[in-house]
This record gives structure tokens, sequence and C-alpha cells, in this order.
């Protein structure tokens, strides 16, 4: 399965309505795609860093020209993913862009072997239950608003963000509104300091199932310390980007969740062993997002499929993020998503609709 060259396309996607977080708010996805094309197939990966080195230090830039001038020429000629995770291994960091490519290169793969992202990766259900992520509102009542539509959509675990000045009010509301059965988490995105912890404690009131990443990345110790003071569940999403981050983290005690997201800790692989290793702890883990379009969301849906993923993931519809998804629309049913059957991701660009939001596109020869 030869390599005879690689697409990098970039394409703009509308959101349905604005998404904010601690750090800025998006009402566009700008979304880095790459194709690997061999002879037998192509396959696809789903670059998740944003426009703005907001989230982590990644940005589409960034990813673009660090594959264009380091990771593509790296590659081996034959379609092997473990050969393509160790060829990038030389480059520091830029995990997203790496994932990216290892995906395309592993989904040209399974399309030519004819096995699904769900069976490689050892997918022990055919349905993943979904969650869906809330953003930071103007008001208590249009959180309320919106929250009442995910739940009468299905959506079976709710997260809200939060950030200091919205957070005890808005979790408090919902609480009160929807009652304690509700599956109902916060995301803080690393907006507070240990000096919040008293504050923060006050979120244990609410039966909560967790509160993700509610000190900065490199703050293992300090979570840590946050664990000892809160009795809600901390989980950690930009502090793990890498299976030795979880092992750390867990010895640590900083966490006691883990949000896996394939494209912040290098690709599907790394997500694998981290969640062999959080599972072999006792450690729960879910699947994170990136407002991925369905490409991404295919693959995310797979690995959610696995046993240790033991709560509800943010793998919401397509419709969640976008009007027209690039590929066939993700659509909850009883608050699941289906696992995609079909080799590799199992699911293909519609190609009017991509050309629709085709920004550019970038052919490199190998
Ligand atoms: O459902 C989704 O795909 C988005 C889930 C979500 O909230 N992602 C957050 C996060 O911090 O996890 C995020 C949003 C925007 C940008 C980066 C990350």
């Amino acid at each position: 399965m030869k390599i005879t060259g690689v697409e990098l396309r970039r394409i703009a996607m509308p959101l349905v309505a604005p998404f904010r977080t601690s750090f800025g708010t998006e009402t566009t996805r700008e979304v880095l795609l790459v194709r690997v094309v061999t002879a037998e197939a192509e396959g696809w990966g789903e670059c998740v860093a944003m426009a703005e080195p907001r989230y982590s230090s990644e940005y589409a830039d960034g990813a673009a020209d660090v594959l264009r001038r380091f990771l593509v020429p790296a590659l081996p000629r034959q379609a092997d993913a473990q050969a393509a995770g160790r060829a990038m291994e030389p480059f520091k960091g830029h995990r997203m862009a790496k994932a990216a490519l290892e995906t395309a290169v592993l989904d040209a793969r399974l399309r030519t072997t004819g096995e699904s992202f769900g069976s490689f990766l050892g997918a022990s259900r055919d349905r993943v239950p979904c969650g869906v992520s809330v953003g930071i509102m103007d008001s208590v009542p249009e959180l309320l608003d919106a929250v009442t539509g995910y739940v009468e959509e299905g959506y079976l675990r709710i997260k809200l963000k939060i950030e200091p000045g919205w957070d005890l009010a808005p979790v408090r509301a919902v609480r009160e509104r929807f009652g304690d059965d509700l599956l109902l988490q916060v995301d803080a995105n690393a907006a507070y300091t240990l000096a919040d912890a008293r504050h923060l404690a006050g979120l244990d009131e609410f039966g909560l199932l967790l509160v993700e990443q509610p000190l900065a990345e490199d703050d293992l110790v300090q979570h840590a310390r946050l664990a000892k003071v809160m009795r809600t569940p901390i989980c950690l999403d930009e502090s793990i980007e890498s299976a030795a981050h979880a092992a750390a983290a867990i010895s640590l005690g900083a966490c006691s969740v883990v949000n896996v997201k394939p494209g912040r800790v290098g690709g599907y692989l790394e997500a694998r062993r981290i969640h062999d290793l959080c599972r072999a702890h006792g450690v729960a883990v879910w699947c994170g997002g990136m407002l991925e379009t369905g490409l991404g969301r295919a693959a995310n849906v797979a690995l959610a499929a696995l046993p240790g993923f033991t709560l509800p993931g943010d793998t919401s519809g397509s419709g969640r993020y976008y009007a027209a998804d690039i590929t066939p629309p993700f659509v909850l049913d009883d608050g699941h998503l289906p696992v995609p059957a079909g080799p590799g991701l199992g699911v293909d660009p519609v190609p009017e609709i991509l050309e629709e939001v085709t920004v550019s596109t970038e052919w490199i020869a190998l």
C-alpha cells in the first residue's frame, strides 16, 4: 500500500451558535483535514487544533506548516500507522498534527483491509451513550433554555463550561431545574488557581460527576492538592498529552477521571494506550471532543466504544455544531450514536458539501 501523496485541506465550518469557553468564543470552526492517498485507498485525518493557540499551543496554520515541512516528508512510503508514528517521533510536540497524519494513514490501511476503526481499536459495543457540552451563556435563563433543548434531544449527560463569575449559580440553577438524576459535570478549561480551592469546593453540593481541568495544564501537583479539599472527582483534559502524563497524574492523585482526546495525545494509538493504562488503575475515561466534523466524530465514536469508556463523552450529534456536516450527519438515537461499521472511519465526506466549505487545498507528492 504505497502512499503516493498527502493533501492538506483547510475548511471553514460555521457553527449553529457561538460556543463560548473560558478561553474564548468560536463562531466558525476552521479545520485542517489531512488526506493520505495510496493506490488502493485514501484515508482521512482531522487535525483538532483551533485557529488560535488558546486551548493549547497548537493552531491550524502551525499544524499545516509542521506537516508540510517535517511530518509528511518523514512518512514511510508504506501506509502503516505504527511506522508513521515512529517516523514522527524525532519531531517534538505538535501532537494534534501528528494525530491527524497517523489517523489518515490508519484510515487508508483499514479501508484497504476492510476492518472498521472500532474493530481495530477493540470496541466492545456498537453504539455509545452521548453527552453534550454547553458553553458559557449571557444569562442563567438562556442557559436553562439551552439545557432544556439538549435534554429533550435525549443527551444523557450535560457538561457546563464554567469560569470565575460563572460557576456556582448556573450549576445550582441547572441542578434545581432538572433534579438530582441528571448526569452533570463542569469544565473550567484551566480557568482557576489553587487560591480558588475553597470556592471550587462549593461545587461539591451539586453531586457532579466530575470537575474537568480546574487548574492550569501543567499543574499536576496543584490538582493533587485540590483533590484533597474537594469531594467532586477531578478529571484532567489539557494536562494529559500522553500515557506517561496519565500515569504521572494517577500516581500523584491529581485526577480520578481522564478525558481522552485523541488529537491532544497524538493519535488513536496513544489514546488506546491511555485507555488501557487507566483501566488497569480503575480510572474511568470518557471521549472528549474538539468540535470535530463527521470525520473526527466517526473516529471518536469508535474509540468511545472501548470497554474502559464508562462515562458518556462529548460525542454529540453533528447538529450540535453544524447545520450541514461534511459527512452524512451523526444523529442521536435514544441518547446514543451508532459506531460506524464500515471499513476504516466508515464515513466519507459528501463531495459537494466538502467543496462548499473548502478554503484551500495543498498536494504534497511523496
Ligand atoms: O462537543 C465537542 O466536540 C466540544 C466539547 C468541548 O467542550 N470541548 C472543549 C474542551 O475544552 O473540551 C473545547 C472547546 C473548544 C475548543 C477546544 C476545546
